[in-house]
Formats: C-alpha cells, structure tokens, sequence
C-alpha cells in the first residue's frame, strides 16, 4: 500500500535514545551519574524491596558473580538487560530531585508531542529504560513535565527492542491494532523486529547523533519530518 492508500495513524510509539533524546545524554550524562550512584544504592539500599529484587534477579542471570562487579560488566558493554535498567531508574531519581539531571529533549519533539496529543493521537514510550526512568525523563525536561503526553510506557517487561514479540506484547497491552501504530526508532534491527509485528515504522536519523540510514524503513530527521510524511498534524500550523 502507499501512504496515501494506507488507513490513518491513529498511536505512535516511541523510543527514547536517539529519537528524542540526544545519544550524548544518555551516555555522558545519565550512564556515569549511574556508574558512580550505583554502589552507593547497593551498600545503603540493601535492605529495600525493590533493590533486593533486582540482586536476586542479577544472581539468578549471573550465578556466583557478585552484582555490582556484574552491573559494571553490563554497563561497559551497554547491555539492556532488566535489572542494571531498574537499578539505573532508581538512582537517576535522586538526580532528577536534586536538579542535578535535567532532559534537553530535540528541539523538534515537544511541540510535536503536544500537538499529537492534543488532536486525539494515543501517544506511549518504549524503551529499555524501565518505565520508572521514562516517567523521570519525560517529567524533568528542560521545557517541564511533557509526561502527562503519554498513555502508556513500556520497558523490557515487555521484551526486548529487537524481538517481534515484544511489539504483539505491547499491542495486546494498549488494545492498539498494529496497521494504526508508528514505531519510531533510530535503530533498524528495532524497526525490522516491530514491522514483523505488522508496525508501521519510520527511522529517526539525527545528524547530531551520526545516525546512519538504512534502506527498508521511511526515513526522518525531525518528528515533524514524520508528521509531513505520515499525514500527522504539524506543530505550528493551523
Ligand atoms: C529511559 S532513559 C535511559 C535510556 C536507557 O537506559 C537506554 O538504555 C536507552 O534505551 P533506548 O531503548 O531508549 O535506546
Ligand atoms: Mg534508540
């Protein structure tokens, strides 16, 4: 089908690095706050329901190997997995509260995001970011609290970024058909994984991040760029 032929755009799910947020962000700024936080939460945290739960998670991935000397294994080869993910959401927390963290989205995002939302489009993040890290993000930006845009988040609960299934999980979950969902990524392997789910699909390419194009998914350097492309409402135009 064209675009012209093909049914209207009626959700938009997005991914957070390199769609919205500069990569610089999340690996300058978010992933040493966390490398440095990281033992302190462990040490002083130790007792917290919510911390044993992700030790008891890193010991069952990785047996014997004690969690901090694992989560530092994960973040040298930026891993996504499940629970550095959780730990990193809780630490940032105390970032964001303190001021010391604040999310410099692309200049293009939160007037598109607004103005989605506001003509009636069901907006949701899917990140490997847990959802507690997604909520902060959206709600300490530097042009304030854009969270309320969005109707759902989705984390690795769902599964990964790159397995097709993980796209039916969420699909089941917002009660969305796959023909009315765009799927916005800067990565391909994402983009194959969520079109096999019957997505639609657009790579996000930002120049500042050297994002490099590929050559099965529609193409856009700017979420206004996607609204022209896919008939969305443009920010700025009556
Ligand atoms: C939710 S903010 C932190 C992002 C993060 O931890 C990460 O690994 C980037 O994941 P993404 O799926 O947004 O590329
Ligand atoms: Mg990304």
């Amino acid at each position: 089908m064209t675009q012209a032929t093909q049914p209207p755009v009626r959700a938009v799910l997005l991914d957070i690095e390199g769609t919205t947020i500069p990569v610089s962000f999340v690996h300058d700024t978010l992933f040493p706050y966390a490398r440095k936080a990281l033992p302190g939460l462990l040490r002083t945290h130790a007792d917290d329901p919510d911390v044993r739960t992700q030790v008891a998670e890193i010991a069952r991935l990785a047996p014997g190997v004690p969690p901090l000397r694992q989560l530092e294994a994960w973040m040298d080869a930026d891993a996504k997995v499940a629970p550095l993910k959780a730990l990193q959401g809780m630490v940032w927390a105390q970032g964001y509260a303190d001021g010391v963290l604040k999310a410099a989205l692309y200049p293009d995002v939160t007037p598109a995001l607004r103005c989605w939302a506001a003509a009636g489009l069901a907006l949701a993040v899917y990140s490997s970011g847990s959802v507690t890290a997604q909520k902060l993000i959206y709600g300490h930006t530097t042009e304030g609290d854009l969270s309320s845009v969005f109707v759902g988040f989705y984390d690795l609960q769902m599964g990964g970024k790159r397995d097709a299934r993980s796209y039916v999980n969420i699909l089941q979950d917002a009660q969305w058909q796959a023909g009315d969902v765009l799927f916005l990524s800067d990565v391909v392997a994402e983009l194959d994984a969520a079109a096999q789910a019957g997505l639609r699909t657009c790579q996000i390419v930002r120049p500042q991040d050297g994002t490099q194009p590929g050559t099965t998914h529609p193409v856009a350097a700017t979420l206004d760029e996607v609204a022209e492309r896919f008939g969305l409402p443009r920010a700025g135009q009556a």
